[in-house]
């Protein structure tokens, strides 16, 4: 690829995301290596901008994925940062997790698992204690859709059933787990991963449990309230980080199951057996602005996205970020000609096991 190239992503984010994502310093730093990211515009049609190389985009209602999906059949070229399927898995608490369940990594000295959980479709169910079967008291009532709304993230640590008929499902029961009031956040883009630690709930006592008057407590995103604005700061600096070896395990399975490129999850330590851990959340693009150093982390993603590069038949090409496998390199293979720097633009049948979408279009760069 010549030195003067010119990388386009089409960045279609809330306002709020727009502006603590694409802060000047990420957008100069990529620019300075050939990669522009620009705002999709949102009064305008996605068909009628660009065309851009690459869309990174979190937006999940109706009206932006119908628009995606009109973009795509356009330019069948286009790398979309990250598939509509498979983000779809995230925004429902149960769908979620079942990818920890689905991951095949030999569990070392760590383990890890999701804590017991239940679904409650309707509230008539929280009046019967059958509800809990299988759980026991502390558990956190968590709105079964997880979309970005306010109301996604508004949870209740409920402690008796007088606290269970407060709640509104549809929702999540799950088992409180005590882990010593310290959460870890793992952070991954692409190949890149980061653990950092940060405040989470304390643990609940029996004494806690016997003496609460209303059976619940209300919280909310909780994990961004700061050590200063909260008094268990403390345990943060004392607590250990999860072994590297482990954390990067779990990401690259969570990666590979998920088909997903930017996410964190959310990680706890039992209190009682120090080797056993829970997933207890997965979000898609979070707020990666929090990780120090996170211009040149994405920028070096989005460069990897457009430089990544694969042999096939002795011919250097770059697939814009696409991973393909053997059978669609087999494809490819018919379709690259003799000449210099080339693109082919070709949909493969990628098949059903597949994460992704099950026709993958790609764009294979000749290099030399
Ligand atoms: N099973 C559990 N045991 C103990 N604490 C938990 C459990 N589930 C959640 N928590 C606590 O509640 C917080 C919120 O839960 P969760 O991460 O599922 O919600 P969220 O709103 O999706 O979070 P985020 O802001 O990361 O998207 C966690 O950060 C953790 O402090
Ligand atoms: O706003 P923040 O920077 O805190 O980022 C949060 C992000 O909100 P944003 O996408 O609006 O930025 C959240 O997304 P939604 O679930 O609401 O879609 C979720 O991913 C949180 O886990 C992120 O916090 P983090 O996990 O990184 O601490
Ligand atoms: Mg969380
Ligand atoms: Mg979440």
């Amino acid at each position: 690829m010549s030195d003067n190239m010119r990388y386009e992503i089409g960045c279609a984010l809330a306002d709020s995301k727009r502006h603590s994502f694409l802060q000047p310093s990420l957008v100069e730093l990529a620019k300075s290596r050939g990669i522009y990211l620009v705002p999709v515009d949102s009064t305008k049609r996605l068909v009628d901008q660009g065309p851009f190389d690459a869309i990174l985009h979190k937006l999940s209602d109706k009206q932006w994925n119908d628009q995606l999906r009109e973009y795509r059949a356009k330019y069948p070229h286009v790398t979309v940062i990250d598939p509509l399927e498979a983000i779809e898995r995230l925004h429902n608490r149960i769908s979620m997790l079942r990818a920890v369940q689905e991951l095949k990594i030999t569990e070392g000295n760590e383990t890890f698992e999701v804590p017991r959980q239940n679904v409650v479709e309707k509230y008539e169910e929280l009046t019967d204690l059958k509800i809990l079967e299988g759980l026991k008291f502390p558990v956190i009532a968590k709105p079964l859709v997880a979309n970005g709304t306010a109301i996604s993230h508004s949870m209740s640590l409920v402690f008796n059933s007088k606290g269970l008929k407060t709640l509104k499902p549809p929702l999540v029961l799950q088992e409180f787990v005590n882990h010593g009031g310290v959460i870890f956040k793992v952070y991954v883009v692409g190949d890149f991963v980061k653990c950092v630690k940060r405040n989470s709930l304390p643990d609940v006592s029996d004494e806690k449990m016997k003496n609460s008057v209303e059976g619940f407590i209300l919280f909310s995103q909780i994990s961004n309230l700061t050590a200063e604005n909260y008094d268990e700061g403390r345990e943060i600096e004392q607590a250990e980080l999860p072994p590297a070896r482990f954390i990067e395990d779990l990401a690259s399975g969570l990666r590979e199951v998920l088909g997903l490129r930017l996410f964190n999850f959310d990680l706890i330590r039992s209190s009682e057996a120090r080797n056993r851990y829970f997933v207890i959340d997965i979000n898609y693009f979070p707020g990666y602005n929090k990780m120090p150093g996170y211009e040149a982390i994405l920028t070096d993603f989005f460069w990897n996205l457009c430089h990544e590069h694969q042999k096939i038949s002795g011919r250097e090409v770059a697939l814009g970020g696409r991973e393909i496998d053997d059978k669609v390199a087999s494809e490819l293979e018919k379709d690259i000609v003799n000449d210099e720097e080339k693109k082919v633009a070709f949909t493969v049948d990628i098949g059903k096991e597949s994460n992704v979408d099950d026709r993958v279009s790609i764009v294979a760069t000749v290099i030399k």
